[in-house]
């Protein structure tokens, strides 16, 4: 075994201490504290998600981790080793990394870039033996990048030279890589396969800390989330844990509705559209079901009116739109016809909204219950089409009597 080896098991076997250790971090850059009194660990094979807001100073934590950047107070330790302490090829040895951005405007070729990950396993002057070879190889393949490895890098697009960068930090071969953005610039497909690979990685005892913007792929691929706002991590835990509405919200200064992606079942978080300043005070009750429902609620959402919406199927596709919503919803088994409670529910509802709006056409219960209940023409409307929608909620707005009973 060589001392590189040796030295990538020392580190990776003493797995009762969390691979990275953040006790009491401030750092201030330019005069401003951007990062205060922050302490956390992270556990050994873990991908682990750093999520925030622009300027929350992710990438500040993460250069303070890899040892790139300014730390004014604490103590981080990398695989039980002090940053501080480390010296530059120990600490390259224990953390690849992929920073936001890197100018490689000099004439390498991808294979070269690649190589350079393996200069903290090498001698000064000696040649790269058959591990690094076997490293580099394995990196180029892995990151689908082999088959440009002899283009220069200028030669390649944004997102290949991503890619390239990936492959120089696994080439490392460390127990920890630091990746800033890693799928900043790069399409859905590639996105989804480096963070594929990541976890992969992960797997195999090594350990992924990684800045990403994207909450929905951080949520589908991290196994814990680290958010940082205001200075501090505020919030760490599972992505279940973490990506709740009152957290996110406070951390991005925005309404989001967070549902769960009915493909990858993980959390999808969705930006909500600022409510206007002028906030509508006016509140519905739609009665309808399905597409045409939901875009009725998304559409009243988005212009700040609250309200409610049944009587709905439990399986109807409007109910999680509604609950993401904060609508109100009066549900029924698929399978049963609507109970007492649920009838006047609906009643209840309709009295209270200051509009009801119908969804056309209706089902047959809806259609039946509503012949039942007493609503003023004025506060009446009826959609039939989706381009009728925003007529009817810009008048709910305005708040003009619905003069007719359809647009
Ligand atoms: N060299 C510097 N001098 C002064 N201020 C800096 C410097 N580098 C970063 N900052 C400031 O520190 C804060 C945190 O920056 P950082 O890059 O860590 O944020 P971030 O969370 O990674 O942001 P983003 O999501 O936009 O990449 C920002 O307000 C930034 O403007």
């Amino acid at each position: 075994m060589n001392t590189t080896a040796a030295n990538f098991e020392d580190a990776t076997n003493a797995t009762e201490e969390p691979i990275v250790s953040v006790e009491s971090l401030s750092v201030s850059l330019g005069g401003s504290t951007v990062l205060s009194d922050v302490s956390c660990t992270i556990d050994r094979g873990r991908v682990v998600g750093v999520i925030g807001p622009n300027g929350a100073g992710k990438t500040t934590l993460l250069r303070a981790i890899n040892g790139t950047g300014p730390i004014d107070d604490g103590e981080i330790t990398v695989a039980g080793r002090s940053v501080s302490r480390c010296g530059a090829t120990e600490m390259a040895r224990l953390v690849g990394s992929v920073p936001q951005s890197t100018l490689l405007s000099f004439s390498f070729t991808v294979r070269e870039i690649v190589e350079m990950g393996r200069h903290p396993h090498i001698s000064r002057f000696g040649a790269m033996d058959h591990d690094d070879v076997r490293a580099v190889e394995a990196a180029l393949e892995t990151t689908e990048t082999s088959q440009f490895a002899d283009r220069q890098i200028t030669a390649v697009s944004g997102g290949e030279r991503q890619r390239v960068l990936v492959a120089r930090a696994l080439a490392q071969e460390t127990p920890l890589l630091v990746l800033d953005e890693p799928t900043a610039s790069l399409d859905i497909n590639h996105a989804t396969r480096t963070l594929s690979l990541v976890r992969e990685l992960a797997s195999e005892e090594r350990t992924v800390i990684a800045a990403i913007h994207d909450l929905d792929l951080a949520a589908r691929y991290c196994d814990e989330l680290l958010l940082v706002a205001s200075g501090d991590v505020i919030a760490q835990g599972s992505p279940a844990e973490v990506l709740g509405e009152d957290a996110i919200e406070a951390a991005f200064e925005t309404s989001v509705a967070i549902p769960t992606d009915p493909v990858t079942a993980t959390q999808r978080v969705v930006p909500l559209s600022s409510v206007p300043s002028n906030e509508c005070e006016q509140t519905v009750h739609i009665v309808g079901h399905g597409g045409l429902a939901r875009d009725v609620i998304v559409s009243a959402a988005e212009s700040g009116i609250t309200g409610s919406i049944g009587i709905l199927s439990k399986t109807d596709s409007a109910v999680d739109t509604a609950t993401a919503h904060g609508f109100e919803t009066i549900t029924t088994s698929p399978l049963s016809p609507p109970s007492e409670q649920c009838r006047s529910d609906l009643v209840r509802a309709c009295d209270k909204a200051d509009h009801v709006i119908a969804v056309q056409p209706l089902d047959e219960t809806n259609r039946e219950l509503l012949s039942s209940v007493t609503v003023d023409s004025d506060r009446w409307w009826q959609v039939e089409q989706t381009d009728e929608i925003r007529s009817v909620i810009f008048a709910i707005v305005d708040n003009k009597d619905a003069r007719i009973n359809s647009y």
